[in-house]
Order: structure tokens, then C-alpha cells, then sequence
């Protein structure tokens, strides 16, 4: 697998304002976050990954939860208008960041919106949640961007939970893995697995056998390990907090 670099941006002194939609605000650790969010990219580091910093976006309280910003497919990055309006100043800086790791740039018109967190890449197929911060003229265009560089791009419902993945995530083997309570339609994937806990439904994958996720899910990381993968826990308590996981914190940039 020839993922190489990834995108991340650092968290707002303001992270503590950030978005809710399905949970109730509880108090949230600015420094901790920092804390956490630096071994997050040391995680990405140690695994062999280059990172790049999106200059930090201190006035935007979700900045950090950059993967919002975009899709990246093949050569082209096509750049959010994000759901909730809130976020859309987010979009200018990661956009000029993306083209200068040289990716072309499609951007999505109003009255489309698409967030990042909404997109699953298994593949060639793209599965596009709806029914959050994505809308049908938004899953169109990126239908319009995607499907002539080979891309199948398929709708699914998210209606329990904030993003599509917040529900689900991929293996490398492309298995789609979530917390059943949460996943809207597991028959949209032609291969499901059930995890024991929400947290443990997102996994960045970081090769072929090791997986970064929450420390929050041991229980799917034991079960990651019977199938053979090595699980790389990371504590995100505060990322979590405002409905962010592992997927969230970084656009990962495949060589
Ligand atoms: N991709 C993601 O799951 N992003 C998490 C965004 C959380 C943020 N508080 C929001 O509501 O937009």
C-alpha cells in the first residue's frame, strides 16, 4: 500500500466550541487535546508517514477534524463546502495545501454540500453517506468528479450518527467494519463485519496489517488482532468529546 503522506492540522485554542449533533457538551481539555493530538501524528510518523501541517485555523473550533475538507481520488482533491456552514472557512488553506502536495483541485458548487467524513473509499468504490452534511446535489457533483478517474460511486443512508464514517470504516482486506447499533443498512457493503464497540468501527490503516485507532475500543482491537492485523491505539478523549475519531484528524495522501 503506498500511503505516504497525510494531511493534519493542528487543534484551535477555541476546540472546546466545536459542533455537536448527536452528543450532549461536556468539558473538553484544550491542552490535553494538543497533547493527544501531537502523538496522533507521531503515530503517523513512527508508521512511516510524512505529515503536513495545514496552517492551523485558530478562529475555526473544528479546524482540526481536516479529512472534513476534501476527498482526494487518484490525482484529484475535490475540496468540501461543508455541511454545516460554520466549517466552510476551513476549506481555503487545506485546498492550497492538497495542491501543493500536486493534486489537481475540483471544488463542489452551492447548493451542494459534502463533508470529507462522509466518504469511504474501499477500492474503486467511493460509498457517499447521506442524510448528515451531505446532500444529493453534493453526492452528484462528486459523482461528476469521481466516476471519470474509474470511480464507482455509490450512495448509503447515515441518519444514526454524524458522518458515514462515524459509522463504518474499511480493512485492508475491504471488509467494512462497524458497531451494528449504529450503521444505518450493513447489507449496502458486500462485506460487513460487526464490531464490539463504536470506537472501534474507525481505523485508519496505516499499511497492510497495522491499523491506528481509539485506545477507547479494546475489545475490537482484540478482535483486529485474531484476524491477524496489529492494532496502533491512540487516546483521542478529547477529539471524541466533539464527535471526532481517528479518521478525522488527518487526509491521508496515497503515493
Ligand atoms: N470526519 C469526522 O467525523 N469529523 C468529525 C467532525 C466533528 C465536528 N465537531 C463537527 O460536528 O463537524
Amino acid at each position: 500500500m503506498a500511503i505516504t503522506r497525510a494531511l493534519v492540522r493542528r487543534p484551535s485554542p477555541r476546540l472546546a466550541e466545536g459542533l455537536l449533533t448527536h452528543l450532549e457538551r461536556v468539558p473538553v481539555d484544550a491542552d490535553l487535546a494538543v497533547r493527544q493530538w501531537q502523538q496522533y501524528v507521531d503515530a503517523l510518523t513512527v508508521a512511516g508517514w510524512t505529515t503536513v501541517e495545514v496552517p492551523p485555523a485558530d478562529d475555526c473550533p473544528d479546524g482540526v477534524f481536516v479529512e472534513d475538507t476534501m476527498v482526494v481520488y487518484g490525482d484529484l482533491a475535490v475540496i468540501a463546502r461543508a455541511g454545516a456552514t460554520e466549517r466552510r472557512p476551513e476549506a481555503a488553506a487545506a485546498a492550497e495545501a492538497v495542491q501543493a502536495q500536486g493534486y489537481r483541485l475540483a471544488h463542489i458548487d452551492a447548493p451542494g454540500t459534502f463533508d470529507g467524513g462522509d466518504i469511504l473509499k474501499v477500492g474503486a468504490t467511493v460509498y457517499v453517506g447521506q442524510g448528515g452534511r451531505t446532500n444529493q446535489s453534493g453526492f452528484e457533483q462528486l459523482r461528476a468528479h469521481l466516476e471519470p478517474l474509474g470511480a464507482q460511486v455509490v450512495p448509503v443512508p447515515v441518519r444514526k450518527v454524524l458522518h458515514l464514517k462515524s459509522a463504518v470504516t474499511a480493512l485492508p482486506d475491504g471488509t467494512v467494519i462497524g458497531y451494528e447499533p449504529l450503521v444505518d443498512d450493513p447489507s449496502a457493503f458486500p462485506s460487513f463485519r460487526a464490531v464490539p464497540e463504536e470506537a472501534g468501527s474507525h481505523v485508519v490503516l496505516l499499511d497492510d496489517r497495522r491499523l491506528l485507532m481509539a485506545a477507547s475500543a479494546p475489545r475490537s482491537a482484540a478482535l483486529f488482532s485474531e484476524l491477524g492485523y496489529t492494532p496502533v491505539p491512540v487516546d483521542i478523549t478529547e477529539f471524541e468529546k466533539l464527535e471526532g475519531c481517528v479518521t478525522c484528524l488527518s487526509v491521508r495522501l496515497r503515493g
